[in-house]
């Protein structure tokens, strides 16, 4: 009886002993774990918030009354063009507004958008509608709205969609006009001007890779001013998708928000990106200007 009573002691503190290396092995592997996971979450954000250097403008400001400007020096872009006086930049830089247009404008505008855009729509994340040539993506290439859709496109945009188009379009310019000195008669819309709604789906095409730095007058050529009118609000429509200036100095980013006009000149002194959609969907419309009368395009209108 003492012997088993003995032995079933010394079973005890063996497996007691046991168990303990057990749990002690738990913890420790649970402990390195947890610090390989912090460590790797630590670089990411590190990685991440390395990338961006300076918030020009929050969603969650109001840019009242006045335009924030950040001037910046106007690169050597334009000497390669002709110059039209009281319009090709002289002075440089970017600019934010939330005055310009209404919350209300900028939805019906985003419902334009998502009632365009519904009509087809790319494979990939990026999907555009220019509302003045009528280009449309629709799976991996694009289709003319007006004539792919033909009267049908009558029953999706109203005559006041198009006016409410036009005096936005007329508001921007003048602001853009006010802020780099220009005299706004002397600007004139160019083409492409157009709504995007970009998502988190995996581009299928290089027309759904939006996020390369690039330069807008390399890219469009007339461009000379280039305005965004945000449609919809960064962090709660949709992750990530803020807008970049890619400067030597570091980047500085604008938080779209709905209703929101960024401008600014169109040359290598604003390089910039998009950073990827990481979830909901983002509405824009790109508005640009240029100082060239050969390069103007009229307004959108119902054909
Ligand atoms: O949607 C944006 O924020 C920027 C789009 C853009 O860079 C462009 O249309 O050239
Ligand atoms: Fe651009």
């Amino acid at each position: 009886m003492i012997y088993t009573l003995a032995v079933t002691h010394g079973g005890n503190a063996l497996r007691q002993a046991s168990a303990w290396r057990t749990y002690r092995a738990c913890i420790i592997s649970l402990l390195v774990v947890l610090s390989v996971c912090g460590a790797a979450a630590w670089f990411y954000m590190f990685s991440v918030e390395s990338d961006i250097t300076e918030t020009l403008v929050k969603q969650s400001e109001l840019v009242s009354s006045q335009p924030r400007v950040f001037t910046v020096q106007c690169s050597e872009d334009y000497e390669n063009y002709k110059r039209y006086p009281r319009c090709t930049p002289q002075s440089c830089g970017r600019a934010v507004t939330d005055s310009v247009v209404t919350k209300d404008e900028a939805q019906v505008l985003r419902r334009l958008a998502e009632r365009g855009l519904a009509l087809a729509g790319s494979e990939g994340g990026a999907s555009i509608l220019d509302l003045h040539s009528g280009a449309l993506s629709m799976g991996k290439q694009f289709v003319n709205i007006y004539r792919y859709f033909g009267d049908v496109i009558k029953d999706v945009f109203t005559e006041q969609d198009f006016q409410l188009y036009r005096a936005v379009r007329g508001r921007i310019q003048e602001v853009i006009a006010e802020t780099f000195g220009l005299d706004p008669a002397l600007m004139y819309l160019t083409k492409p001007t157009f709504f995007s709604r970009i998502n988190s789906t995996a581009a299928k095409t290089q027309h759904d890779e939006y996020w390369h730095p690039h330069i807008d007058k390399v890219t469009y050529g007339s461009f000379d001013y280039t305005s965004l009118l945000y449609l919809s609000d960064y962090g709660s429509d949709f992750g990530g998708g803020r807008f970049i200036f890619m400067d030597q100095t570091g980047n500085r980013t604008v938080e779209p928000r709905t209703g929101r006009v960024s401008f600014f000149s169109s040359g290598s002194e604003n390089l910039h990106r998009v950073e990827q959609v990481m979830w909901g969907t983002r509405y824009a419309i790109t508005v640009s200007f240029t100082c060239d009368p050969e390069h103007a395009i009229s307004d959108p209108a119902l054909p």
